[in-house]
């Protein structure tokens, strides 16, 4: 089957697929979170914010398929800058899914939303994910030590940012 992967928007619907995702600490420790989310509390999280200008929230799919869930979030409209998180379903890790994934949501950043710079924080022990951020051009501005409590024990986050002039510059040179 080919594969065709999309960014759309989150719907009602989708909740339910957010629901097996958030309450599993494998993949929440990474977001730095809490894997506890009622089902009640995500549908009046949706009533409330799923039309706040300052996030874009997408679901990852390959035709009916959900393969994850990512975010831009606290968009800013003066400084132009917003935060980038995504989860691959871990039934679907390991595909290439989260490095596509990345791309179209940058190109959505830069090409539609006219950012200026995307940033991120990621865990340092997530070698996984910082490969895939690097991989697209994201480029570590600084550490927050010891700032997250995961599993018993404080954990480092990198900061990684990616302006669009760079973004820019990287798909010229690809397209060369
Ligand atoms: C800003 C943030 O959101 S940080 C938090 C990110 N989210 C999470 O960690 C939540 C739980 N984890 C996940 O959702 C997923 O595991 C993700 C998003 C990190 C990765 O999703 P996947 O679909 O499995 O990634 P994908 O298959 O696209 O790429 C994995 C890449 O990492 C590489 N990789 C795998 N293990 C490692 C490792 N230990 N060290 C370095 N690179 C690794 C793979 O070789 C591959 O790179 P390649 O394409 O250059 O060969």
């Amino acid at each position: 089957m080919t594969l065709n992967l999309r960014l759309r928007t989150l719907e009602k619907d989708d909740l339910s697929f957010l629901h097996h995702l958030f309450n599993n600490p494998d993949v929440m420790n990474y977001w730095f979170s809490e894997a506890y989310m009622s089902m009640e509390k995500l549908k009046e999280n949706y009533d409330k914010n799923h039309d706040n200008p300052r996030n874009r929230e997408f679901i990852l799919t390959n035709g009916n398929e959900s393969l994850g869930f990512i975010g831009l979030f606290e968009i800013e409209q003066r400084h132009r800058n917003a935060e980038f998180a995504i989860i691959i379903d871990p039934n679907h890790q390991g595909n290439g899914y989260a490095s596509k994934a990345t791309k179209l949501a940058v190109n959505y950043a830069f090409s539609v939303l006219n950012l200026h710079k995307l940033y991120l924080v990621v865990d340092k022990v997530n070698e996984k994910a910082s490969h895939i951020y690097e991989k697209v051009g994201f480029k570590a501005e600084g550490e927050m030590i010891e700032h997250f409590f995961i599993n018993g024990e404080y954990h480092d986050g990198v900061m990684m940012s990616l302006f669009q002039r760079d973004y820019w510059d990287y798909w010229k040179m690809l397209k060369q």
